[in-house]
C-alpha cells in the first residue's frame, strides 16, 4: 500500500479577491500563509514524513510547500518544480472578477468555465501581455506546450505525462510523495486516480490548505482517499471555493 499527499495551496491574493488566476503568479494572502501553517499541523500530528516534494513553478504553491516542509522539519528533501502541475490556464478570463463575470454572463456560464470538463475559458490573443510566452518561467516551453487557455481536459493531458513519468515511478518505489500544487491541476490528477466521470467532475472542489491522502495499490490504482481535517472545517472550506462567483462570498 502506497500512500500520496496532495496539497493544494493556501488562500491566494486573488482568491481572496475572487479573480480568476490561472498561471497568473500571485502571491499568498495572510490567510494563505496561516492555511500552509495549518495544513504542516495536521500533517505532523498525524506523523506524516515525505522523501520527495513536489510543485508547480508558480509562487503560491512553492511557498506553500516550503511553509510545510519547514514546519515538519523536511526542508532537506528533494523537491522538484514543474510547469506541468501548474494551475489550468484560465485564458482571458484570468484577472476578472468571478462574481463579475457571473453577473455578466450569468452563473451557468460561469459554471462551465470553472467546472465542466471540456469547455475552455476564451482565449488570450497572442500578443497579449499575459500570454506565457513573455514570462522567462516558460522560455523552454516548445509553442505547443504554452497554453491560450485551457479546459480541465486540456489541464489533465499535461499534468498527467508528468505524473506518470516522474511522480509514479517514485511513488512505486516506495518515497513518500507530497504534491503542492492547484485546484484545478488538483482536480485533474484526482479525476485520474479516482476515475471520475466527465459528468460528475464538475462536483468536485478541492478546499485550500488541506491535505488529501490518496492510498494506492501495488499498481497504483486508488483504494481510499481522505482528508485530513475534520468533516466541518473541509466542508466549510469547499464552500469558501464554490461560493467565489457570490458577490459577497464570505
Ligand atoms: O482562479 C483560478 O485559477 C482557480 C483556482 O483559484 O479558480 P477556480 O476555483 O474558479 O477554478
Amino acid at each position: 500500500m502506497y500512500k500520496l499527499v496532495l496539497l493544494r495551496h493556501g488562500e491566494s491574493e486573488w482568491n481572496k479577491e475572487n479573480r480568476f488566476t490561472g498561471w497568473t503568479d500571485v502571491d499568498l494572502s495572510e490567510r494563505g500563509v496561516e492555511e500552509a501553517h495549518f495544513a504542516a499541523k495536521l500533517l505532523k500530528e498525524q506523523g506524516y514524513v515525505f522523501d520527495v516534494a513536489f510543485t508547480s513553478v508558480l509562487k503560491r504553491a512553492i511557498k506553500t510547500l516550503w511553509i510545510v516542509l519547514e514546519d515538519i522539519d523536511l526542508m532537506w528533501i528533494p523537491e522538484y518544480k514543474h510547469w506541468r502541475l501548474n494551475e489550468r490556464h484560465y485564458g482571458a478570463l484570468q484577472g476578472l472578477n468571478k462574481a463579475e463575470m457571473a453577473k455578466r454572463y450569468g452563473e451557468e456560464q460561469v459554471l462551465l468555465w470553472r467546472r465542466s470538463y471540456d469547455v475552455p475559458p476564451p482565449p488570450l490573443e497572442k500578443d497579449d501581455p499575459r500570454n506565457p510566452r513573455f514570462d522567462p518561467k516558460y522560455k523552454d516551453l516548445k509553442d505547443d506546450e504554452i497554453p491560450l487557455s485551457e479546459s480541465l481536459k486540456d489541464t489533465l493531458n499535461r499534468v498527467l505525462p508528468y505524473y506518470h513519468s516522474t511522480i509514479a515511478p517514485l511513488v512505486k518505489e516506495g518515497k513518500r510523495v507530497i504534491i503542492a500544487a492547484h485546484g484545478n491541476s488538483l482536480r485533474a490528477l484526482v479525476k485520474y486516480l479516482d476515475n471520475i466521470s466527465d459528468e460528475e467532475i464538475p462536483h468536485l472542489n478541492i478546499p485550500t490548505g488541506i491535505p488529501l491522502v490518496y492510498e494506492l495499490d501495488e499498481n497504483l490504482n486508488a483504494v481510499n482517499h481522505y482528508y485530513l481535517a475534520d468533516e466541518k472545517t473541509l466542508q466549510e472550506a469547499i464552500e469558501r471555493v464554490k461560493n467565489q462567483i457570490k458577490e459577497d462570498p464570505k
